[in-house]
C-alpha cells in the first residue's frame, strides 16, 4: 500500500502542517538535496471540486512571476489524487498576525511594508495580472521582515490585457472594491488599488475601514465609500487613503501614481522600484556547475535541462541554490550519503 504523499519521497522530507484552509493544507518540508526549508501546499483534487480551475490559475500565474516580494514557486507535482505546490518558506507567518500582535503599526513601519506591497503589485500588473485578493492574510514575512505575496488562486490575466473588463466577483468582501461588488464591469488593476487602500488602513489603524457582520450592510458601507478617520492619522496618511479609497475607479489613484505618491516618498525620497531582482532569462553558472557535478552531467546538458523550466525537481533545486546564493550562502548540494560498501573499496 502506498504511503502518504508518495510523490514527495526522496525529494522532500515532510514535517508539520503550518497552515490549513478550505481545500488545501500547507506543510513544512525540507528539500533533500540542500536541506533548505520549503512550504508544500497540498490540494486534494476530490475536495477541490469546482475550485480545481483556481489551482491551475495559481500555478500558471506563479510560474510567470519571479519577484523579491512574491512567494517563489519552486516545484509542481500532479498525481491522480493531488496537486503539490512547493513554495518558498516564510518563517514570519502572516502579516495579519503581525498587525494583530502589535495592535497597529506606526506610519514609518507601515510605509516600509506598504512600499514592498506597491512594488509587488506594480510588478504583477506589468506582467498583465491582477491579484484580486489582496489582504494581510495573503502577505507573509520572511526571515528578514520582508513581505512575500501569496494566494494567486483568484488572480486574473484578462486576454485583452489589464485594460479589458473583468466580471467575476471574488476575493474577501471587506477588501472588495465598490465596482466589483456592484456586479458592474471592472478593471482588475483598479480593484487591486482599492484593496491596497483597505490594507493600508488596516496597517495604520489595526481595524477595517468597512466592517459589518451582515454582508449586505458591509456592501452598502463600501458603496458609500465613507469610513472613520481616526485623529491619530497624519494628514498625509489621510490623503493617501482618500486617494485609494475613491468609490469612482476613474478618480482612484493608479498604481503608477502610487509609486511616487508623497506619502510613499516620505523619508525615502525615491519612488517605489517595481523591477524584479531575479534574472530568470540567464541561468547562473555556479548553480549549473554544482548540479552538473551532482548529477554527473555536462554543464551543457544541465543547462539544456534547466532552460526548459519544467518546475520539476531540477527547477526547485536550481531555484533553491539561487536563493542561497542571493543570501550569500555557499552554492552547495548535500552530497549523496556514500553507502559503507563504497568506503570499503577505498580502504
Ligand atoms: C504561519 N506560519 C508560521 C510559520 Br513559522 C510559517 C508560517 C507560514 O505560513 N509559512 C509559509 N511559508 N510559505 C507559505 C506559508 C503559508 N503559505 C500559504 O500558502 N498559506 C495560505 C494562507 N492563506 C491566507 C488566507 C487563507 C489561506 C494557505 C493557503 C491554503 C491553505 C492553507 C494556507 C505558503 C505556501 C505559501
Amino acid at each position: 500500500m502506498s504511503t502518504q504523499y508518495e510523490a514527495l519521497k526522496g525529494l522532500y522530507h515532510l514535517r508539520e502542517t503550518i497552515g490549513s484552509g478550505g481545500f488545501a493544507k500547507v506543510k513544512l518540508g525540507y528539500h533533500v538535496l540542500t536541506g533548505e526549508k520549503v512550504a508544500i501546499k497540498i490540494m486534494d483534487k476530490k475536495q477541490l471540486g469546482e475550485d480545481l480551475p483556481r489551482v491551475k490559475t495559481e500555478i500558471e500565474a506563479m510560474k510567470e512571476l519571479s519577484h523579491q516580494h512574491i512567494c517563489k514557486l519552486y516545484h509542481v507535482i500532479e498525481t491522480d489524487e493531488k496537486f503539490y505546490m512547493v513554495l518558498e518558506h516564510c518563517p514570519g507567518g502572516e502579516l495579519f498576525d503581525y498587525i494583530v500582535a502589535k495592535d497597529k503599526l506606526g506610519e514609518d513601519e507601515a510605509r516600509v511594508f506598504f512600499r514592498q506591497i506597491v512594488g509587488a503589485v506594480a510588478y504583477i500588473h506589468l506582467q498583465g495580472y491582477a491579484h484580486r485578493d489582496l489582504k494581510p492574510e495573503n502577505l507573509l514575512l520572511d526571515d528578514d521582515q520582508n513581505l512575500k505575496l501569496i494566494d494567486f488562486g483568484l488572480c486574473a490575466k484578462p486576454k485583452g490585457g489589464l485594460t479589458s473588463q473583468l466580471f467575476t466577483c471574488c476575493g474577501s468582501p471587506a477588501y472588495a472594491a465598490p465596482e466589483l461588488i456592484s456586479g458592474k464591469e471592472y478593471l482588475g488593476c483598479e480593484a487591486d488599488v482599492w484593496s491596497m487602500g483597505v490594507l493600508l488602513y488596516a496597517l495604520l489603524c489595526g481595524y477595517l475601514p468597512f466592517d459589518d457582520d451582515s454582508i449586505s450592510a458591509l456592501y452598502r458601507k463600501i458603496q458609500t465609500g465613507k469610513y472613520d478617520v481616526p485623529r491619530f492619522l497624519s494628514k498625509e496618511s489621510v490623503r493617501i487613503l482618500d486617494d485609494m479609497l475613491q468609490v469612482d475607479p476613474k478618480k482612484r489613484v493608479s498604481i503608477k501614481e502610487l509609486q511616487c505618491h508623497p506619502w510613499i516618498l516620505k523619508n525615502f525620497n525615491i519612488p517605489v522600484d517595481h523591477r524584479t531582482k531575479y534574472k530568470v532569462s540567464v541561468l547562473d553558472e555556479d548553480c549549473i556547475t554544482e548540479m552538473a557535478v551532482h548529477y554527473g552531467k555536462s554543464k551543457a546538458e544541465m543547462t539544456e535541462i534547466l532552460s526548459k523550466w519544467k518546475y520539476d525537481y531540477f527547477t526547485s533545486t536550481y531555484l533553491i541554490l539561487m536563493a542561497k546564493k542571493m543570501r550569500g550562502q555557499p552554492v552547495r548540494l548535500l552530497q549523496k550519503p556514500k553507502p559503507l560498501r563504497e568506503r570499503q573499496q577505498e580502504r
